[in-house]
């Protein structure tokens, strides 16, 4: 079982007499979890992410149970000297696919983020949003064991915003971890297990109202085999999870995430029946 990661009393200041950016921050990241990070302009939040992405070091306290890493920075390094294909196959092979693997997951990942048009363009001839949608390809495409997102979305088109939600959705899902900031309150609405805000200098939990998701949810009727658990993966992307009778129940999920839920669902072993699936305001109630 992969630990946590972990900052224990963790500070960060730039420069030997700065001014303390962190201190004595306290976070445990475990795995599966989808984790928020808000704060004012300039409050320590790419500060934290860079310490949890292991590109920068604490200044004092450590860090422990370093994962497998994806780090996505709001800008991202455009003109090198590749085209994007070639790009996300070359670092495929660098997270140990084989040459063919990696020209087929990158091609896989260019084409679900709406950019198979242009694999074969020079990066530095790509549009911001174009970078982006390689910036995140290469982040998903080694599965790794921790995401952490620097206003990541800055720059997609809405198909690829939606598309990347999914993907995360997907990685906690699967027992990836994640870490985000993002300015949109509405971005992962209702998936974040935590939100914490960094205000000077410190890190504080957010209460569990303020965190209340928004956005439209669907409501999912689900049958499970007799004695089934509900899966713990459907416990973590469902806002709520109802038993209505011996086996079944009625789940809440933000409507972005309802096909991540249904996938988890119906592949798990064994399956779990979807009885129907509804909006709350829609009366037929009826499967779409
Ligand atoms: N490399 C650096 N060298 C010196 N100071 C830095 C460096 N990076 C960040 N800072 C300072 O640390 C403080 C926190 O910056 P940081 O970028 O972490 O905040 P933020 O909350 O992510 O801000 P924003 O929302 O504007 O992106 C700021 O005062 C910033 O000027």
């Amino acid at each position: 079982m992969r630990p946590d990661l972990c900052l224990h009393h963790a500070g960060r200041r730039y420069g030997l007499r700065g001014p303390w950016v962190l201190r004595g921050v306290d976070l445990t990241v475990a795995p599966g979890r989808l984790v928020r990070v808000e704060g004012a302009n300039g409050s320590g939040k790419s500060t934290l992410l860079r310490l949890l992405a292991g590109i920068d070091s604490p200044s004092e306290g450590r860090i422990t149970g370093r994962p497998r890493t994806a780090y996505v920075p709001e800008r991202f390094p455009a003109a090198l000297p590749f085209t994007a294909l070639g790009y996300l196959t070359h670092l495929g092979t660098v997270h140990g696919l084989t040459r063919a693997a990696a020209a087929r997951a990158a091609g896989e990942w260019l084409e679900r983020l709406g950019a198979a048009a242009y694999a074969g363009t020079p990066m530095a001839r790509l549009s911001k949003g174009g970078s982006q949608k390689v910036a995140v390809a290469q982040a998903l495409l080694g599965e790794p064991e921790l995401l952490v997102l620097d206003e990541a979305w800055t720059g997609l088109d809405a198909d690829a915003r939606a598309e990347f939600e999914r993907a995360v959705a997907e990685r906690t899902a699967a027992g990836g971890s994640a870490v985000f900031v993002d300015h949109d309150p509405r971005r992962l609405a209702g998936l974040p297990d935590a939100t914490y805000a960094v205000r000077d200098g410190r890190l504080a939990p957010r209460a569990a109202r303020e965190t209340v998701p928004s956005g439209p949810h669907m409501t999912v009727e689900t049958q499970g085999p007799p004695q089934g658990q509900l899966p713990e993966d459907v416990r973590r992307t469902a806002t709520s999870a109802e038993e209505t009778g011996p086996g079944r129940y009625r789940l809440t999920v933000p409507a972005p995430h309802s096909d991540v839920l249904l996938r988890t669902l119906l592949t798990a072993r064994p399956p779990w029946h979807v009885v129907s699936v509804s909006q709350p305001d829609d009366t037929s109630g009826g499967l779409r």
